[in-house]
């Protein structure tokens, strides 16, 4: 007879494991099954791999703009170190979280899941019954249906390169175009970065992403908009992009043009689950088509943004529901988002049209803050968004310190603080939230 769950995962990401184990460590008998690397791409091929690369390119980038305020003398990055760094930090991980749910009690069954009705899935034979079951697979590189799409690489080949190559062309103008983009620039290689259309990442406040791209032009990145590749090819030892009118030669190639829902092979036709191209469509308690078959994290059709935070927010939800602390709809929080570049893209809450009645948007010059001239942080600006009753609803910034900006001003977007009780908050002075609280 095959072993019976509580609630039975398929995955291990955040969308899972936030949530798996307290559930578990509230008595219920929970199954998480992973095809590959336990805790998902963000702490193996996303997040935590990528700031640790990152840090010493923006340190650099913080040391450079100290030339002639009191510092001398440039650092090199060694990516082979630097990379040794990254593997020590980030090794550990599947294992560390691996423990976390084994001594929750969560049974790890390592494999392939697939629905063979509702409430059973199989793992290599093995059939798994639960009384519900969530989604959380995650997703996987869009992959370019052209010629030679072959030589070209993914974020979770950037991520594991041992040395970077003398040049690279980038392809797509998201989060992970630009934060490779950024970090391959600081350490040193040449950068091309090809936008198909006009604008890169859509979502931001577009004066901030131009000023950004503008100051990557500034450090050598050659920008090419309205760029649409054609194809790909090995000329000796060179590579070449092209596209109908024009070619770039170069060593490596990042594909960076999205992710998509892995819905594919989990027998979501056999059981009836609905899906699209964003992903798997549910309901506002997280529930699919299918009665006790649920879905959280990236693999979700939603219109937040796919972020670790956000699978954080879903799977502890979902927690709650299980564990039967709430029967009530998802209600989702102002989700922030940044761009990890060098300088940070930070924003949180939807930017109105410059001249919508219902709001009021000032823009502060980061030179005007003393403290930014401290850190010599001077190069960015702060947008702040606040309704009739001065209460913030969205706000970003480019800095180099964006995300402890945005993160210091959650409180009051989230609770909607009129400016009377955010006068009740102290916050320590000099730091980055005390000129965040004052600035708007
Ligand atoms: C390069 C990169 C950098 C990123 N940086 C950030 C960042 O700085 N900040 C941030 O907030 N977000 C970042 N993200 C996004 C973040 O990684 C995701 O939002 C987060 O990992 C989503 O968690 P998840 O559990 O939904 O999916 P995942 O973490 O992708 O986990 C899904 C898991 O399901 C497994 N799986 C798939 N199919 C099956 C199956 N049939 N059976 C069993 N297991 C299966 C997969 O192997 C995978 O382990 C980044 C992403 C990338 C690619
Ligand atoms: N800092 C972070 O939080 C962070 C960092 C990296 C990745 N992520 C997450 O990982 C996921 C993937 O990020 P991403 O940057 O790959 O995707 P994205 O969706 O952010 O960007 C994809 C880019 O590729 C372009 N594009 C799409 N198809 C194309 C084509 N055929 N030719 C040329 N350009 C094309 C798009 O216009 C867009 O600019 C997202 O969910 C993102 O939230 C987050």
């Amino acid at each position: 007879m095959s072993e019976h769950f509580d609630v039975l995962y398929l995955g291990s990401g955040h969308g899972t494991f936030d949530g798996a184990i307290p559930l578990a460590a509230r008595g219920k008998k929970v199954a998480v099954v992973e095809a590959d690397l336990v805790g998902g791409t963000c702490p193996n091929r996303g997040c935590n791999a990528k700031i640790t690369l990152d840090l010493p390119a923006s340190l650099k980038h913080q040391v450079d703009q100290f030339q002639g305020y009191g510092l001398t003398g440039t650092p090199a990055i060694n990516w082979a170190d630097n990379y040794a760094h990254e593997r020590t930090v980030i090794e550990g991980l599947p294992d560390m979280i691996a423990g976390l749910l084994k001594r929750a009690g969560v049974t790890l069954i390592h494999g392939r899941g697939r629905f063979v009705d509702a409430h059973t899935v199989t793992v290599a034979g093995t059939a798994y019954r639960a009384d519900k079951i969530v989604i959380a697979t995650g997703l996987h590189p869009h992959q370019l249906d052209l010629p030679g799409a072959e030589l070209t690489h993914d974020s979770s080949d950037f991520l594991n390169l041992k040395q970077l190559p003398r040049h690279l062309t980038i392809i797509g103008g998201g989060y992970v175009a630009l934060e490779a983009a950024s970090m391959a620039l600081t350490a040193g290689s040449g950068v091309t970065l090809l936008l198909r259309g006009d604008q890169a990442l859509r979502g931001f406040y577009q004066p901030f992403v131009e000023q950004l791209l503008t100051q990557l032009v500034q450090r050598g990145l050659d920008l090419r908009r309205n760029w649409v590749p054609t194809g790909f090819q090995r000329v000796s030892s060179q590579l070449e992009v092209h596209s109908a009118t024009d070619t770039i030669g170069t060593n490596w190639i990042l594909n960076a043009t999205g992710r998509n829902p892995n819905t594919a092979d989990l027998g979501l036709e056999t059981i009836g689950v609905a899906y699209n191209d964003n992903g798997i469509v549910v309901d506002d308690h997280l529930q699919t088509s299918v009665p006790d078959v649920y879905a959280a994290g990236d693999v979700l059709a939603k219109t937040q943004p796919k972020l670790t935070p956000t699978a954080i927010f879903e799977s502890t939800y979902l927690m709650h529901q299980f564990a039967g602390d709430t029967d009530a709809a998802i209600q989702y929080p102002a989700i922030p988002s940044v761009v990890f570049t060098t300088p940070r893209l930070a924003q949180v809450g939807t930017i109105p049209a410059a001249n919508d009645p219902q709001s009021h948007l000032s823009i502060t010059n980061l030179r005007d803050d003393w403290y930014r001239q401290t850190t010599r942080d001077v190069h960015g600006h702060s947008l702040w968004v606040t309704d009739a009753d001065q209460r913030l609803v969205a706000a970003a910034e480019l800095s180099n310190q964006a995300e402890n900006t945005i993160n210091a001003v959650l409180p009051a977007i989230q609770y909607r603080l009129t400016p009377a009780q955010r006068e009740q908050l102290v916050t320590l002075f000099p730091s980055i939230g005390f000129s965040a609280w004052n600035a708007f």
